[in-house]
């Protein structure tokens, strides 16, 4: 279980991260999304213990991470740089992580390797982009950790690698429940592994949420009756946007569906359909209804805002 607790963190007087608060629990694959320089990859450092925080606390099974290798030997970060000490080969960087990480497992690694169709003898300079990633992914897996912290995830994968790389990380995640948190700027990318989403940004925690319970809580209702009517007709019910063309309704309500359905067919519609919502339109609407202005097109918020309305 990791516990972050009102944590903080600057850079000079930049306040890069600010008063975060989160828990994550084991078995779990949480999403962050979040816009340039929102502090996703501030955020997986001090988790990593590679920076310490200015406040707060981060807590791994109730210890701190920071200067504590009892707790950094479980965690692995696929950092959004990669690095690879000398352009080391495959093999060597294998050999290394052995020598750290407690739980790394040969097997795998092997296995992982033959998998993703590297050569685990060329310098890893050697490498492209996509390749690199793929190389410092397997490495993280093979290390078998408890935590797997994978920032900006897909950069630079193709389509069949980015399949490979969701499908490795939730098979970790089922069989070993580890837990990962992985960082991507778009929503669309995370949308289909995660079990939570988070979105941050400018340092901000704005809206966390348990994905099943958001796709099951929210609706879009289309409704018509004869008699003319306005939004005050649905006061009732706990809409969270309202629009309307010629006689029908659009209605975006939070809540149980039968409890929606039964409210609605007792005011006696001509017609009503309950539609279930997009992901990208469920934060849209949860946004807006925090005040924000949220861009679904995969960016996090729209160009220039993103702020309060
Ligand atoms: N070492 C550092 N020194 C000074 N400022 C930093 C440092 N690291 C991060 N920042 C600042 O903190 C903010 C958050 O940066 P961070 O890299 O965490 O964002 P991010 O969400 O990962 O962004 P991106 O998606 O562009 O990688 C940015 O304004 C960045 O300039």
């Amino acid at each position: 279980m990791i516990k972050v607790n009102q944590v903080s963190k600057h850079f000079e007087d930049y306040e890069a991260l600010k008063e975060i608060s989160c828990t994550i629990p084991p078995g779990c694959i949480y999403g962050m999304v979040g816009s340039n320089g929102a502090g996703k990859s501030t955020f997986l450092r001090l988790l990593s213990g590679v920076y310490q925080a200015d406040g707060g606390e981060i807590l791994f099974d109730g210890e701190p991470v920071w200067e504590n290798p009892g707790v950094k030997q479980y965690i692995t970060l696929v950092p959004d740089e990669l690095y690879f000490m000398g352009g080391a080969s495959l093999e060597r960087m294998a050999a290394l992580y052995a020598t750290f990480y407690p739980n790394f497992s040969r097997e795998r690694y092997e296995y992982l390797t033959e998998t993703f169709g590297l050569n685990p003898k060329k310098s890893t300079n050697t490498f492209s982009k996509g390749m690199k990633r793929q190389a410092a992914i397997l490495l993280a897996l093979s290390a078998h950790p408890k935590y797997l912290f994978l920032d900006e995830t897909f950069d630079g994968l193709d389509p069949v690698m980015r399949h490979l790389v969701k499908s490795l990380i939730c098979e970790d995640v089922l069989e070993r429940q580890s837990t990962a948190i992985i960082t991507s700027h778009s929503l669309r990318e995370l949308e289909d592994t995660c079990d939570q989403l988070a979105l941050l940004h400018k340092g901000g925690l704005v809206l966390e949420s348990d994905i099943q319970n958001l796709r099951t809580t929210q609706f879009k209702v289309q409704v018509a009756f004869h008699e003319t009517y306005t939004e005050k007709k649905f006061a009732e019910l706990p809409v969270l946007h309202y629009s309307k063309r010629g006689s029908v309704a659009s209605l975006i309500v939070r809540g149980d569906r039968d409890e929606i359905a039964a409210k609605i067919a007792a005011m006696n519609p001509v017609l009503m359909d309950i539609l279930p919502l997009s992901l990208e339109e469920i934060f849209t609407y949860e946004m807006e209804a925090l005040g924000y202005v949220f861009d679904p097109s995969g960016y996090g918020f729209a160009e220039g805002e993103g702020e309060k309305k």
